[in-house]
């Protein structure tokens, strides 16, 4: 009997250890663009970022049972094939995979080489390969793979023999010369589509082809069509890429800078204080600026961010997020609709909303917001037509009742926050908290000097808050 649920996509790969590329990154990507991930692993590598050691292969006898045990037990959509030990193999399992499931579509990401040089296949060539992509829905080599499976070179004739067989996407990811960064999606009817990169990022993180086809993988069980899912699924690799590991890593920061200055300068002066000074989380927060200056704004503070490993977010602008690739959006009761923002910035977006109330911030999670800002915490002059102040008391309601519902979203505190106030707050189960007016005073002209030494006092009286038990904000959806 097969189990029916939602889409279920397999992946047939070998495992990283350190889940960069094959099996584990697969399944984290599928998960994350919400398919239920099956697995078969095809070889035990010994690798990391940098080295490739070396491969043992499993035993094929275990891989076809599995995935025999696996297609007769699952509806299995989409089944994404990546390091296999010979093409021989190969065969066996596309073979299976059509007896036993003939609905389900099988992309072949044909590894030949480790992004770190290892050397997987010798003497594939297209011509031995025929039958293999005559039963596949998908084959997405990158450039060099497919000059090397080219017979005497011939690059378009590769491309015409196997995109008469199935559908071809040539990625472009690796490439040096002006096509960087662009895949081609070659139909069986001889059409093509050109999917351009959204920006050109100087990023060659090992596992981002696996990233790729199983996003594509994951998007054709969903139901989109294949141009569809290649170019939602590009999207999805190049935030991924974007994510540098640094600021992967920062799964737990608690402390928000919002922005604030007179001028679009001040705003990048005040930015650059905090990020030097360690602060690793800064919300774009520009009132009464015309668009033109945020859009400006919001590239350059792009750029500082990148350059201190911080996040960047921005305060309502969903589209200037878009365009300049921030990490995230703040928004507002008045601002784009949670879910419309994540349609447009994607699954890997860090996503918040600003709550007052305990209704709030249930709307605000069924909505699919990644944290809440509750507030004011007291009253501030930052923000115009603040909402009723909440005050330690309102805090501690909130979150008794949250912590009743278990309700695990992480809330950080707002508003007129003093150094003082933050242990009290922590106290009541709140993950972190966004400061303006405490990094950037009106009163005193900041150093970055002295904006450390706020920052290292703010990080001690979180960390002396934040015990093993307590949540801490969690910024960054998927890994
Ligand atoms: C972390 C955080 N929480 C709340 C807000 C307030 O956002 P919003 O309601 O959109 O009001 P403005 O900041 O736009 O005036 C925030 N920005 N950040
Ligand atoms: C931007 C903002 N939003 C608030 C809310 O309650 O929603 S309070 C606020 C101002 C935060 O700056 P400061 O730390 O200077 O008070
Ligand atoms: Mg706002």
């Amino acid at each position: 009997m097969k189990i029916m649920t939602t889409s279920y996509v397999l992946t047939i790969a070998g495992h990283d250890p350190c889940s960069g590329a094959g099996m584990t990154a697969d399944l984290s990507t599928i998960n994350a663009l919400g398919g239920t991930g099956l697995s078969v692993c095809t070889a035990l590598t010994v690798q990391n970022d940098l080295t490739f050691e070396q491969c043992y292969w499993t035993d094929p006898g275990i891989i076809l049972d599995q995935l025999q045990l696996l297609l007769n037990s699952y509806p299995v959509r989409v089944a994404k094939i990546g390091i296999i030990e010979n093409p021989d193999i190969l065969r066996q399992i596309i073979r299976m995979i059509h007896e036993v499931s003939p609905e389900t579509d099988i992309i072949w990401d044909p590894v030949l080489k480790s992004g770190s040089g290892y050397t997987f296949h010798r003497n594939l060539s297209v011509g031995g390969l025929s039958d293999i992509f005559e039963m596949c829905s998908l084959v997405t080599p990158n450039y060099d793979e497919l000059r090397a499976i080219a017979e005497n070179g011939n690059i378009k004739k590769a491309i015409s023999d196997i995109s008469s067989r199935c559908p071809l996407l040539l990625k472009g990811g690796h490439r040096s010369d002006a096509q960087k960064g662009t895949d081609i999606l070659y139909f069986k009817d001889a059409i093509s589509a050109t999917l351009l990169p959204r920006n050109i990022l100087d990023v060659n993180r090992h596992g981002s082809g696996c990233v790729l086809s199983a996003g594509i993988a994951s998007y054709l069980a969903r139901g989109y069509d294949l141009l569809q899912s290649c170019i939602l699924a590009k999207e999805y690799t190049y935030r991924f890429l974007l994510a540098d590991p640094a600021k992967r890593k920062a799964e737990h920061i608690a402390l928000q800078y919002i922005s604030t200055g007179k001028s679009p300068e001040e705003h990048l002066q005040h930015i650059q204080e905090v990020c030097i000074s360690g602060g690793k989380w800064i919300q774009l927060r520009m009132k009464d600026h015309t668009e033109r200056e945020i859009f400006d704004t919001a590239g350059k503070a792009r750029d500082i961010c990148t350059r201190y490993g911080a996040v960047l977010i921005i305060d309502d602008g969903v589209s200037v997020a878009r365009a300049i690739g921030a990490d995230g959006v703040h928004l507002g009761n008045n601002d784009l609709p949670p879910a419309e923002a994540r349609n447009i910035l994607g699954p890997e977006a860090i996503i918040g909303g600003t709550a007052n109330t305990l209704e709030d911030i249930d709307r605000l999670q069924r909505e699919g917001v990644d944290y809440i800002g509750l507030g004011p915490f007291r009253f501030t002059t930052t923000k115009k037509n603040l909402a009723p102040v909440l005050g330690l008391d309102g805090y501690s309601q909130i979150m008794e009742t949250l912590q009743q519902l278990k309700t695990n979203i992480p809330v950080i505190a707002i508003g007129g926050i003093t150094l003082r106030d933050i242990g009290p707050i922590l106290e009541t189960g709140i993950s972190g908290i966004a400061v303006s007016g405490l990094l950037t005073p009106k009163q005193r002209v900041t150093t970055p000097g002295s904006t450390k030494d706020m920052i290292r006092m703010i990080g001690e009286l979180i960390r002396h808050a934040a015990g093993p038990s307590k949540q801490t904000t969690e910024i960054v959806k998927h890994q």
